[in-house]
């Protein structure tokens, strides 16, 4: 997919939502156990129920990958049904030796045909570049996680001064076509959203951590938003498991529909 794309469903809809697809097979409405794929069918009812409202959809490969052959399965078929106006992430956070990389960049690409998977930067550039080299598809660079581990690494000063994701941020921008090039940017980071974007004026971040991890979508927008909006904010759990009854889908559309209201408001605000 490319910027353009991006940017219309963004200004379309007013929402820069992304729906995080953790579908996990313990915690999906009993009732569809029923059904021959039931990891499909909660997810189906979910896009069903949320399309209007979000830009992109976020499967993490790992809830699947659980599953095996099968699970690859619900996600294959996940992909298929998500309208293709709506950006694609296959959250697998690999990364790899080339050749390596090569491959999983197929799997994702070409194989599975999502727009755009997450890498992580620990292997450097020839990890990294494989993914680049593929025309329309994007690479979401893990640069400072959500996560309380996030500290262990990428917070460490370097003898430069510099804390270590701030290597990442200016050491990728090195790597190839970097326009197609995005970054993880934890919500609950708020104060170093703004460090992150000045670093990075025009990339997209892509960021996790709202709703079950508490990070708070107006400091992500008042220090990350940049003239295109330039973000992608995740939730996974606070939408689709909103509910665990029958009504999941609804109350799932709920959740996302009060995250858009705030969107829309932030746009309005920061998107300059
Ligand atoms: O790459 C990610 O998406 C990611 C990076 C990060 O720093 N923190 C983070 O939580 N994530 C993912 O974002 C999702 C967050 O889910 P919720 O906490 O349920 O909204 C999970 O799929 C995580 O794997």
């Amino acid at each position: 997919m490319d910027k353009l794309t991006l940017f219309k469903q963004i200004e379309k809809k007013q929402s820069f939502l992304c729906i995080g697809l953790d579908t996990d097979l313990h915690r999906i409405p009993q009732h569809l156990l029923e059904y021959e794929d039931p990891i499909f069918e909660f997810n189906k009812q979910i896009i069903d129920a949320t399309q209007d409202l979000a830009v992109a959809y976020k499967p993490n490969t790992a809830f699947y990958e659980a599953l095996g052959a099968r699970g690859w399965q619900s996600l294959a078929r996940t992909l298929d049904y998500i309208p293709k106006e709506i950006f694609t992430i296959a959250d697998a956070k690999r990364g790899d030796i080339g050749n390596t990389s090569s491959l999983y960049a197929q799997a994702f690409f070409d194989r599975m045909n999502f727009d755009s998977v997450t890498v992580a930067p620990y292997m450097g550039v020839d990890s990294v570049s494989p993914f680049l080299s593929f025309e329309g598809k994007w690479v979401i660079l893990l640069a400072l996680t959500s996560n309380e581990g996030s500290q262990d690494f990428q917070l460490i000063q370097s003898q430069h001064g510099k804390p270590f994701y701030q290597h990442v941020l200016e050491k990728s921008q090195e790597w190839g076509n970097t326009d197609n090039l995005m970054y993880v940017v934890g919500a609950t980071r708020g104060e170093l959203i703004a460090e992150v974007r000045k670093i990075v004026p025009d990339h997209f971040f892509l960021v996790p951590g709202v709703g079950a991890q508490g990070g708070s979508l107006e400091e992500v927008a008042k220090y990350g938003m940049n003239s295109h909006c330039g973000l992608l904010v995740n939730s996974s759990r606070g939408i689709i498991y909103a509910s665990i009854g029958e009504d999941f889908a609804n109350a799932a559309r709920e959740e996302a529909a009060k995250l858009q209201v705030e969107m829309r408001e932030l746009l309005q605000r920061f998107c300059k």
